[in-house]
């Protein structure tokens, strides 16, 4: 059984806490501060030494590795965000969700009577209401991307009113996308101002600030982003749409969770983090999870802090922890969806 001790050898007293997925009371929001945006700038040379020594130094292995990817499992928001998708292709993503690994492995793991879900599932709008049905008594929340997804291009009345169809529909999280054009014009009040609004259409519903860091054309353009999307009351930031040319990349992991970091240490606020896009392999979570504990410690690795956007994650996690289990591992038509 995998010991839940050994999530993280240096905080022994911790629980994996499985099937928590408990958001966080939301955060307040701050006023607008144009100083802070403009002191911000980030030094990209010293980024990537600070990444590359990170990798160098830290390795998970054995048991403790498969506690890191049942956590990263539970951290997942399964996704589906592809012009074909169909209401049958989403029911089975849900089932997927609500029980990402196959029994016997669950219980090879030590984990059978447990609830094991993935973090949430993210859809389009179309299809939050058949989520929200298919993931009923689950305690597995859907996550709509919103507001003229990918591109972010609609007008503000129809993004705000995108925004309140899926928190009608039931979605409990909404990804909406900044206008990309207000950062690359230094505009920072539009940005601010387009986030409050979307944070008060969301409602109870929690928000996640995509900023499509492969659009942003500096790591000095990502913090300052990070640090307006906060101020103006994002509960979670999140890196990419997953359909830019360059999404989740561990440079821009490290500037938005020292973004978080001095967040947190201005204002006491707490504010989650969501690489998305391109991340496909136990080994890229492992890589995610590791600079989270590093950047910000024990409590960003759970799901009401910590998220991963992800198409195809599940199905490696889910072959990494059977041979783990096993010491074989299966071919990944065995682990189909996710
Ligand atoms: O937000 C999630 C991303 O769109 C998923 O991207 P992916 O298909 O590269 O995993």
């Amino acid at each position: 059984m995998v010991n839940e001790d050994s999530l993280l050898n240096d905080v022994s007293a911790e629980k994996i806490s499985l099937g928590k997925h408990n958001h966080r009371p939301r955060n307040g929001i701050e006023p607008f501060d144009p100083g802070l945006v403009r002191s911000t700038n980030i030094n990209r040379s010293a980024v990537e030494r600070r990444v590359a020594g990170l990798a160098g130094r830290r390795s998970v292995k054995g048991e403790a590795q498969a506690a890191w990817l049942l956590k990263a499992l539970t951290c997942i928001d399964l996704t589906t965000l592809n012009g074909d998708d169909t209401a049958e292709r989403v029911k089975r993503l849900c089932d997927k969700a609500a029980a990402p690994l196959r029994a016997d492995i669950r219980e090879m793991l030590g984990f059978a009577g447990e609830r094991v879900t993935t973090g949430a599932v993210c859809v389009y709008h179309r299809f939050v209401a058949i989520a929200v049905d298919a993931l009923k008594g689950t305690g597995v929340p859907v996550a709509a991307v919103s507001t003229g997804f990918p591109a972010g291009l609609v007008s503000y009345d129809i993004k705000l009113k995108e925004i309140e169809s899926s928190v009608k529909d039931g979605a409990g999280e909404i990804d909406i996308v900044i206008t990309r054009e207000h950062v690359l014009t230094g505009n920072w009040q539009a940005l601010y101002d387009e986030m409050r609004g979307f944070r008060e259409a969301c409602g109870d519903a929690h928000v996640k600030a995509i900023l499509a860091t492969g659009d942003l054309k500096t790591l000095t353009n990502v913090a300052r982003a990070s640090h307006v999307c906060m101020m103006a009351g994002a509960d979670f930031i999140k890196t990419s749409t997953g359909k830019e040319a360059v999404n989740a990349t561990p440079a821009v992991t490290l500037v938005m969770a020292r973004a978080i970091r001095q967040h947190f240490e201005r204002t006491g606020q707490y504010v989650g983090y969501k690489p998305a896009g391109g991340i496909s392999t136990a080994k890229d979570a492992l890589a995610q999870q590791v600079l989270m504990k590093e950047e910000l410690g024990r409590e960003w690795l759970e799901p009401d802090l910590f998220r991963i956007g992800a198409s195809s994650l599940l199905a490696d996690i889910e072959r990494q922890l059977e041979h783990y289990v096993t010491g074989r591992y299966a071919t990944f038509h065995h682990h189909a969806i996710g």
